[in-house]
């Protein structure tokens, strides 16, 4: 399980920001819980207190009921990876896992284990400077799996991995959940997070945004939507007109309505003679969810070339 409360986070200097601003949230076991929000919304920041590297400014984190500088094997409680890489450049992977290894007296077997684990046994022995993108963030999930931690924190894991190797990384996560340990995971692919995680924590400005499952978020964002065609559809959308109900139309005949269900719609156009020759509802994509949630807390928004020019 893993805690925070209150957790905020400033850093000082001439521009001074609050990275992470009073986040309460709990993770629990047995699930994946995907950490969510744009560019800069304070989730590395929130990872690193949680991990003990960054202190908060104020509040508590926990993991496993205590602050992570607490623990006393913190190899065994949490195992994590971080965005930046700590490995020296000049060891080889099996060399690295070997020190880390040492100092919680891991045995190789162990190390042998996990190299196979993260599919690198085979690159185990060349220095780690060769290793791409993908083979590091291999050799990170090695080592935060080496102490077979109750808690798993990783950093956008599916960073550089190819399609063979994101596949890998939402299977591990799930098998990890089911074994009932506490799974963390960033991400910034909506679709990867939509098929791993069950759980979502979401923030924006280093605030929360959303705690809550991930079916859950996307059936209530109102991106889910019925898609209704009729030769009638402006005295369709006149019928449905209601509090909460939301119809557009992007081609004539056609209408997308928000905010009520199919049943609903076919019973309204039976009951006024309207006739309907379609009615597909449709569910709404986690990323257009994701998109709707924080879009007023995005720090880093691109504009377009003519908006620009404009
Ligand atoms: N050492 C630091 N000193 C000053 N500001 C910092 C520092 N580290 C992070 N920040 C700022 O705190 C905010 C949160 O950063 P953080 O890296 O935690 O966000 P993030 O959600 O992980 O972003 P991304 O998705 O881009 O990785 C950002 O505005 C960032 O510029």
């Amino acid at each position: 399980m893993i805690r925070a409360h209150g957790l905020t986070k400033h850093y000082g200097g001439r521009t001074a920001k609050i990275a992470v601003d009073g986040l309460d949230f709990e993770v629990r076991p047995g699930t994946v819980t995907g950490f969510l929000g744009p560019n800069g919304a304070g989730k590395s920041t929130t990872m690193r207190m949680l991990l003990g590297l960054d202190a908060p400014t104020s509040g508590r984190a926990t993991v496993g009921g205590r602050s992570y500088a607490t623990h006393r094997a913190p190899l065994h409680e949490v195992g994590a990876l971080l965005e930046a890489r700590s490995v020296h450049p000049g060891r080889s992977a099996f060399h690295h896992l070997m020190g880390l290894a040492h100092t919680h007296g891991i045995p190789r077997s162990r190390v042998e284990q996990v190299l196979g684990l993260a599919g690198i046994r085979e690159v185990a022995a060349r220095r780690v400077k060769g290793f791409s993108l993908g083979m590091g963030q291999r050799l990170g999930i090695a080592a935060a799996l080496l102490g077979d931690p109750a808690t798993v924190i990783l950093d956008e894991p599916v960073n550089g991995l190819d399609p063979e190797g994101v596949l890998w990384i939402r299977n591990l996560l799930k098998s990890l959940a089911a074994e009932g340990r506490t799974v963390l995971v960033s991400s910034h692919l909506m679709s990867e997070m939509a098929l791993t995680a069950e759980h979502l924590v979401i923030i924006g400005r280093g605030r929360l945004l959303a705690d809550t499952t991930v079916e859950e978020f996307v059936r209530s964002s109102g991106a889910a939507a019925v898609k209704v065609v009729t030769p009638d559809a402006a005295a369709l959308a006149e019928r449905l007109a209601a509090p909460g109900v939301r119809v557009t139309s992007e081609t004539p005949g056609t209408l997308d309505v928000h905010g009520t269900d199919a049943e609903h719609i076919g019973r309204t156009a039976a009951a006024h003679g309207i006739p309907l020759f379609e009615l597909t509802p449709h569910t709404g994509s986690l990323e257009q969810a994701f998109m709707d949630l924080t879009r007023d807390t995005v720090e880093y928004q691109a504009t377009t070339l003519t908006g620009a020019a404009a």
